[in-house]
């Protein structure tokens, strides 16, 4: 499949949202980081914004639940039009019935990864899943330094989703730019979030370009 981009919104001014969606058109997914202070120390933006930001922009929105209720929460995002919902495992109480639900309702169902929490648990969830999300920062703040560590990891995944055998998407977030999206694609992954590498760029639009080709050379 080809490789997708997804720049994280949360990088881009918040007070400029529909005109941060608009100069990133060759963008695949705009990735939308919900936090809610308490399964990270940090606060961004929730349900409202995600109503609007829908009708501002026709990309999919790539919702990533960084919240302590994602099974409360998860099927509202999916049924304000997200193209995909992303629950963290550490904070899902429920992750099966809550990814069937958002499926339900017509979303990508998402799971996300925190760095220290191991995939092999989570191999017999992949026929439950459109999408692994494997955080390569701890989660909560952008422009964080990439950790390496989660390679390993990266490379178990692809052999993982490679043996299940159906379409899972695996996707990258954090620290991801110019030169670690090269590494994420070596070692499997087709998803990449980049907030600081786009939007703290002069021309999103180029370097979502350069983020692209750099990944499809790498063999993503
Ligand atoms: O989920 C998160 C952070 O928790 C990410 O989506 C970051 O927003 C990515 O930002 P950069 O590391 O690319 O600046």
């Amino acid at each position: 499949m080809a490789v997708q981009i997804s720049p994280s919104i949360l990088a881009a001014d918040f007070a400029r949202l529909a005109d941060e969606a608009a100069a990133v058109p060759n963008a695949d997914w705009l990735h939308v980081d919900v936090m809610d202070y308490h399964f990270v120390p940090n606060l961004t933006l929730g349900l409202p914004v995600v109503e609007s930001l829908r009708k501002a922009t026709d990309k999919p929105l790539d919702c990533h639940l960084m919240i302590a209720e994602p099974d409360r929460w998860a099927p509202q995002y999916a049924e304000a039009g997200a193209g995909s919902v992303t629950v963290h495992a550490e904070a899902s109480r429920a992750p099966v019935r809550t990814l069937r639900e958002i499926r339900a309702l017509g979303a990508r169902a998402g799971l996300a990864l925190n760095p220290a929490t191991a995939v092999e648990p989570f191999e017999d969830l992949l026929g439950e899943v459109d999408m692994l999300l494997l955080m390569t920062v701890e989660p909560g703040f952008g422009g964080q330094k990439f950790l390496d560590v989660v390679l390993p990891k990266l490379r178990r995944a692809r052999e993982l989703v490679d043996k299940h055998g159906g379409h899972v998407w695996l996707q990258v977030d954090g620290g991801v730019d110019g030169e670690t999206v090269e590494r994420c694609a070596e070692a499997g992954a087709d998803v990449f979030v980049a907030g600081s590498a786009v939007y703290g760029a002069s021309d999103p639009a180029a370097a979502i370009d350069e983020l692209r080709a750099a990944a499809e050379r790498a063999g993503a």
